[in-house]
């Protein structure tokens, strides 16, 4: 199954899902079940899809979220999370340093736009600061030596390979070496590919990783191969040591080219994906914009959907669940500041950073008051000061959204005490957590309508509600109130339905 039709599948669960007057456990079993069936045919591992199953289903709890809870919403952003996990294979890549020779090895069935890769990488990098060369280790296709040659004089990166020399391991050894010798600080070799998988193609490419000993193996999966993805990353894990894929041609018809199933083969995360023939047509891939193109919900630019982009992935459905109830506590606020703190490097370049300030911008919490212009380095501090004084807070105080209890004198002194700090900072951090949770609330009373948008009959009320919550810098970023309206009408417009049509899966 190509990975177009499995999104479909996906979708089409979704829709039916959304269909029903009513979402209980059954519908939702049943959205599961079809869910679950299609990802088997496209050969996602099996413990993949029962973890993905039981993960939904933790978020989905019928007996905590009251009627009129937003469940559709819950259940569709938790199977898009889910599904992102999936293709996050809990380890990077390796990220090559600086300073030392990177060597990089390209394994791939021919065709698989192996060698155009090589040049792509090697001149994104370039444009990083690296110094790239390129050995040209493929002695079996006539041309090859030739293309590479081509196109490394074009992005003007050293090469090197040889028109007489048969053996791949000998050019791949003495490449490597010269430009090692030449402080080339990134070392790519293109190595073979044949027309599918063979043994004499595994115990060359073998041979050549054995004398080359790259830092990483990158497999490079032409994307409109569909089923046979799984199978192929498969044979080329093991044999070689893949630590990372490369989707190429998703410029073309494929919608996905078998990334998920890749991923699942090598247990390796996919880095790039190939967007077309030219030297930089090569993109960074990002997981969840990925699975948003694969679900139809590229243009799904939903309120909660931008929030939740901002928080790590494995914290998202708890914290949806949380959002959907209005409760907030000191521990969400914990972690959002541990975001925050990992975020470190992003907030002095948050003014750069275009959209992703605005999404930034959406936590409740990262607001002016939290991180003023200019003073990051203080307010780094400041939260770091909150964070000892929370972590001298018992689990009670933690998890409850009890101003009374929370904010009992007697506690506070205690929590001054305990992390010896004065007691007006311990006031300081509860008047923040205040602030954040009025915010978090004002998310809660928008008005959503049975299909899970902001309801256009509530306009009105869902639009003062927004000003109200926003931080004001969020609602300038968005173009103030009629940026706001515009954003809403779009929201308003797109539904599942439409949205199936537009992609001609309708
Ligand atoms: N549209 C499109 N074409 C691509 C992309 N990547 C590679 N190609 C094309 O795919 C064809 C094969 O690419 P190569 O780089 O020669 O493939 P290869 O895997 O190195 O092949 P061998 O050297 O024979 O193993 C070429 O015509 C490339 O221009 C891509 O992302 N999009």
């Amino acid at each position: 199954m190509v990975l177009a039709e499995l999104g479909g599948r996906i979708t089409a669960a979704l829709q039916s899902m959304t269909n029903a007057t009513v979402i209980d456990e059954a519908v939702l079993k049943e959205c599961l079940n079809e869910i679950a069936s299609a990802l088997l045919q496209a050969d996602v591992n099996v413990k993949f899809v029962k973890e993905m199953r039981d993960n939904i289903k933790k978020v989905v709890n019928f007996d905590d979220l009251a009627a009129g809870h937003n469940k559709r919403r819950i259940i569709q952003q938790s199977v898009l999370s889910e599904l992102v996990r999936m293709l996050d294979p809990g380890k990077p890549a390796y990220q090559l340093k600086k300073g030392k020779p990177n060597v990089v090895m390209f394994v791939g069935l021919q065709g698989s736009g192996k060698t155009t890769t090589c040049t792509k990488y090697s001149y994104y990098y370039q444009r990083k600061g690296f110094k790239p060369a390129m050995v040209c280790a493929d002695t079996f296709r006539a041309g090859a030596f030739d293309q590479l040659k081509q196109n490394a004089t074009k992005a003007k990166i050293p090469f090197y390979g040889s028109y007489t020399e048969t053996d791949p391991v000998k050019i791949a050894q003495e490449g490597v070496e010269r430009f090692k010798a030449e402080g080339c600080d990134l070392i790519i070799v293109d190595t073979s590919g044949r027309h599918k998988q063979e043994a004499a193609l595994f115990e060359e490419m073998k041979a050549v990783e054995d004398v080359v000993n790259p830092d990483l193996v990158i497999f490079v999966m032409d994307s409109s191969i569909g089923q046979a993805a799984f199978a192929q990353a498969k044979a080329f894990k093991d044999t070689s040591n893949v630590g990372a894929v490369v989707v190429t041609k998703m410029d073309g018809h494929a919608k996905g080219g078998g990334a998920l199933s890749a991923v699942a083969a090598t247990k390796s995360p996919v880095i790039f994906m190939g967007t077309g023939e030219h030297m930089d047509e090569l993109e960074v891939f990002e997981a969840k914009s990925f699975v948003s193109r694969l679900l139809g919900m590229g243009d799904m630019s939903s309120f909660v959907n931008k929030i939740t982009e901002a928080i790590p992935l494995d914290q998202q459905p708890e914290l949806l669940e949380k959002l959907s109830q209005g409760q907030f506590t000191l521990r969400i606020m914990y972690e959002q500041f541990q975001n925050i703190q990992k975020m470190g490097p992003l907030n002095q370049n948050i003014q750069k950073m275009g959209p992703l300030n605005q999404v930034m911008s959406m936590i409740p919490g990262f607001n002016e008051q939290l991180m003023p212009k200019g003073m990051e380095k203080e307010s780094q501090a400041r939260i770091k000061r909150f964070m000892t004084m929370m972590d001298s807070m018992t689990d009670e105080e933690l998890d409850s959204s009890n101003l009374k209890l929370i904010a009992d004198p007697s506690r506070l002194t205690r929590v001054a005490r305990g992390s010896g700090r004065p007691l007006r900072d311990v006031q300081e951090m509860i008047e923040e957590y205040k602030k954040m949770s009025k915010a978090w609330n004002g998310m809660k009373n928008l008005k959503i309508n049975k299909k899970g948008m902001l309801n256009p009959a509530n306009q009105n009320q869902n639009m003062a509600q927004l000003s109200k919550a926003l931080p004001p810098q969020v609602l300038r970023q968005m173009g103030g109130i009629g940026g706001l309206q515009n954003m809403m009408k779009e929201m308003n417009g797109k539904d599942m339905q439409g949205m199936l049509k537009s992609m001609g899966m309708g």
